[in-house]
């Protein structure tokens, strides 16, 4: 027996937000095995991020190399890379044992909600040239959206549409553009998958506790794909083969959604920093536990 596996290859931010904290968590939550490969630490709050301090391509290689010659994920999430050395080692590891990796999740991360810059232009460069091609679902926000297609970003979720279908143009088989950012009673995604477009909408929740939602919501929806797949290999469920069905991308993402959800709307009300009412401060990652 072996536990449906997930690899992180993500940043690393002290408040436990976003990133590796937030994927492991959330897929501890989702009762799936998280490993992690660091790519460089972030370092912040709720307040922020206050530097950024980027691991050098080997070590970054390293892990991947390390860990891969040990355990076969059922799915990979690659989260924010920092910049072009990250990018490279991971571009090249993934090309090598693509077959490998289980379902691929890119979550595009250029830019936090406070609108600080994750990455280089120069490790965007890479991303976008060597990482989206390669991916099975890529997500990405207005702003990532319109930074790898070289557009300005949407205003509208007619826009969200238009670049989710350029993106896919790109070689992802699923592509959700994220519309939080555009405001409005609803926050408004887009998903463009093998079996059409979707617009899903969910109420927006007024909170400050939002930061890592992006993060959380790829974690999940790696974590879904994960799980999908131990089905199919321990003969659970005879519907899903081990290749999963075309329909899988809208059914796993708006799980993920109402999981990401759920996260947010219980950590409304916390008071985790010392100075409450500043700042984003982090989901509840681990509804799945605390529910009674
Ligand atoms: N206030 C909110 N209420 C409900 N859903 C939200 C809210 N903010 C973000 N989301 C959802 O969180 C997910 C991540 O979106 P977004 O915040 O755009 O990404 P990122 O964290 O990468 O910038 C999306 O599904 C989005 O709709
Ligand atoms: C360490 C670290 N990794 C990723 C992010 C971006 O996370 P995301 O959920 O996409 O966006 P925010 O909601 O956190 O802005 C990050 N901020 N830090």
């Amino acid at each position: 027996m072996r536990p449906p596996l997930v690899l992180s290859i993500s940043a690393s931010d002290p408040l436990g937000a976003s990133g590796l904290a937030a994927d492991l968590k959330t897929l501890t939550a989702l009762g799936v095995y998280g490993a992690g490969v660091t790519t460089m630490i972030a370092v912040g709050s709720t307040q922020g991020v206050r530097s950024l301090h980027r691991l050098e391509g080997d070590v970054v290689g390293a892990q991947l190399d390390a860990v891969l010659a040990d355990v076969r994920p059922d799915a990979t999430k690659i989260g924010a890379l920092g910049g072009a050395a990250a990018a490279t080692e991971v571009s090249r590891r993934v090309r090598e044992h693509r077959a490998e990796l289980g379902t691929l999740v890119l979550d595009a991360v250029m830019v936090d909600l406070d609108g600080t810059a994750l990455i280089t232009a120069e490790g965007a460069a890479v991303l976008a040239a060597e990482l989206v091609p390669q991916v099975d679902v890529l997500v990405a926000n207005t702003l990532e959206a319109g930074q790898l297609l070289g557009r300005a970003p949407a205003t509208d979720a007619e826009g969200l549409r238009e670049h989710a279908l350029a993106l896919r143009e790109l070689g992802p088989r699923s592509v959700l553009v994220t519309g939080a950012r555009l405001g409005g009673a609803d926050a408004v995604d887009v998903l463009v998958h093998p079996g059409g477009t979707d617009v899903l909408r969910s109420a927006r929740v007024d909170s400050a506790h939002t930061r890592g939602a992006g993060a959380t919501l790829t974690a999940a929806i790696a974590a879904q794909y994960a799980r999908v797949e131990e089905f199919g290999r321990t003969g659970q469920d005879d519907q899903v083969g081990s290749e999963g069905t075309q329909d899988d991308d809208i059914t796993i993402i708006a799980s993920a959604r109402e999981f990401l959800a759920s996260t947010m709307i219980d950590a409304q009300t916390w008071e985790l920093s010392r100075t409450p009412g500043t700042g984003h401060g982090p989901l509840n990652h681990l509804i799945t536990l605390s529910a009674g």
